[in-house]
């Protein structure tokens, strides 16, 4: 997968090149490249804000800058790219998302700084027939797209063959079967007078799993009941009712 992002805070995308990603990238199983929004500048003070129409605090980045940097970035027909544009005001991200991405060749992010990007940039590219998804990560206000960018590279990059050591690590991952993960234990048995539970200690794999299940649905009930209320009337099976 090629990822290419376009900020005027290039630095601000540095962690993508630490650790399983930056690994992941050495191998050669992703290629991040970053664009500094500033070099499709003419002017000297390099500007890509002003003033908004009809007034209102803040400022919008400019539509021709924006243009030039994604006529661009974005021209290479032989590789199909999907624009993704995090926003506040988007369609939520989530694990279903970062799954259909991770089939993607290709994913362009354009971060906007300031109040946002001047809506034309994204009428222009929908209207040369680039597919372009406005996404949130949540429903809570940043300052920019870039850390935006960072989660869902993150989310959908681990979910590319080779880059997770253990693949069932994303094929067992919340939110796979629809509910969240429970309560996890490693060494010692015992830590501050604090016991791994039983269950977990003996060899009884069905009864691991059973336990397990239960603590995902009693975690999900408590945490998120908008996630159970989602699952098909199928997803839950009289044990699990009975949890
Ligand atoms: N989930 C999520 C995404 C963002 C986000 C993404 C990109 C930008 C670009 C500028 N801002 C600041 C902004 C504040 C308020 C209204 C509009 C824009 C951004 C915020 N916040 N929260």
């Amino acid at each position: 997968m090629r990822i290419d992002v376009v900020t005027i805070f290039p630095s601000y995308l540095q962690p993508l090149r630490e650790a399983l990603l930056g690994r992941a990238i050495d191998r050669g199983l992703l290629e991040v490249a970053v664009h500094d929004l500033r070099d499709w500048t003419h002017d000297v003070h390099q500007a890509v804000d002003d003033s908004p129409y009809g007034g209102g605090p803040g400022m919008v980045m400019r539509p021709q800058v924006w243009g030039e940097a994604l006529d661009d970035v974005l021209a290479t027909p032989d590789l199909p790219a999907r624009l993704v544009v995090p926003t506040p005001a988007g369609r939520p991200f989530t694990q279903a998302t970062a799954h259909a991405w991770a089939a993607e060749e290709r994913l362009v992010f354009a971060c906007g700084r300031y109040e946002g990007i001047d809506e034309r940039v994204l009428l222009d590219a929908r209207a040369r027939g680039i597919t372009v998804d406005e996404v949130s990560i949540g429903d809570y206000v940043l300052v920019g797209g870039e850390v935006a960018v960072l989660v869902m590279v993150e989310a959908v990059a681990r979910l590319l063959p080779g880059v997770l050591g253990n693949p069932r690590s994303a094929a067992e991952d919340s939110f796979s079967d629809g509910l969240l993960e429970g309560p996890s234990y490693t060494r010692p048995e015992v830590w501050r007078e604090l016991a791994v539970p039983d269950v977990l200690r003996g060899g009884n794999h069905a009864a691991i799993a059973r336990w397990r299940r239960d603590r995902a649905l009693e975690r999900t009930r408590d945490r998120r009941p908008d996630l159970l209320d989602a699952l098909g009337p199928d997803a839950l099976d009289a044990a699990d009712r009975a949890a």
